[in-house]
């Protein structure tokens, strides 16, 4: 398993957000994480990616305790190890895109003539080629987000963390950025979850799992137990 999550708990004040949630996810796996709103998904996401720390619980990364470690570590573990891709407001508008893909090998001190090269190679895989000059407050939600998947992908994550990837696009720019994100994801061997309400997101997944009270589930083992006590 390349992340592993234990018996995960985290609330907000009173509120509790996860209650024991555990998930275990191959390397190289794409998973769907679904689930009503306000069920724990971006939270869990968030405590698998290290950006928040469980209230209790454990998340390995690759044999190693992320939660437990120093700030730090866990930093830099996020910054070489794992890619992201939100809703929205992830890229620097002023910047250009080939800017804001570059942006990630630059604070990882990659020269910049290296890292310009590498942005361009990326913006044309996602069919963006033209477009590197372009400032990102200029371009559409589907080219923006494209944009977004290359900055995330170029440094070679292990793991993509997406929130909501196309929660802004119309669902036919929404299934073609999900179609590049999974086809790229694929290629380079990148494990990805992806938290989404949308079944068809869902449907470019390996395997979906559904949060629900802060709880995480298999659907089919929820089908298996329900058919089996139908026999
Ligand atoms: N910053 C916060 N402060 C207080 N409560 C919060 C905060 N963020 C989330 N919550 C609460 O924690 C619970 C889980 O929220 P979370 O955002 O993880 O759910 P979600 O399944 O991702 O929801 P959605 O699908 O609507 O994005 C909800 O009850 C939510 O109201």
């Amino acid at each position: 398993m390349i992340i592993e999550a234990r018996e995960l708990s985290r609330a907000y004040g009173r509120t509790p957000a996860l209650r024991e949630a555990g998930l275990s996810v191959a390397a190289g796996e794409i998973v769907a994480v679904m689930g009503p709103s306000g069920s724990g998904k971006s939270t869990l996401l968030h405590c698998l990616a290290g950006i928040f720390t469980p209230d209790s619980g454990e998340v390995w990364f690759r044999g190693r305790r992320l939660d437990t470690m120093s700030d730090a570590r866990r930093t830099e573990l996020r910054r070489t190890a794992f890619g992201f891709v939100f809703q929205f407001g992830q890229l620097v508008p002023e910047l250009t895109a080939a800017d804001n893909v570059a942006l990630p090998m630059l604070l990882g001190r990659t020269r910049r003539r290296d890292a310009y090269r590498r942005a361009g190679e990326w913006l044309e895989r996602l069919g963006l080629g033209e477009l590197g000059g372009r400032r990102t407050s200029e371009l559409s939600g589907g080219q923006a987000q494209r944009v977004a998947i290359a900055r995330a992908l170029v440094t070679g994550p292990r793991v993509l963390f997406a929130d909501e990837p196309t929660g802004a696009l119309d669902s036919l720019t929404g299934e073609h950025v999900m179609e590049l994100l999974v086809g790229l994801a694929r290629e380079e061997g990148t494990t990805v979850i992806v938290v989404t309400h949308d079944a068809r997101v869902a449907s470019f997944a390996d395997r979906e799992v559904i949060v629900r009270d802060g709880r995480v589930t298999d659907p089919f083992a929820e089908q298996r137990e329900s058919s089996g006590a139908a026999r």
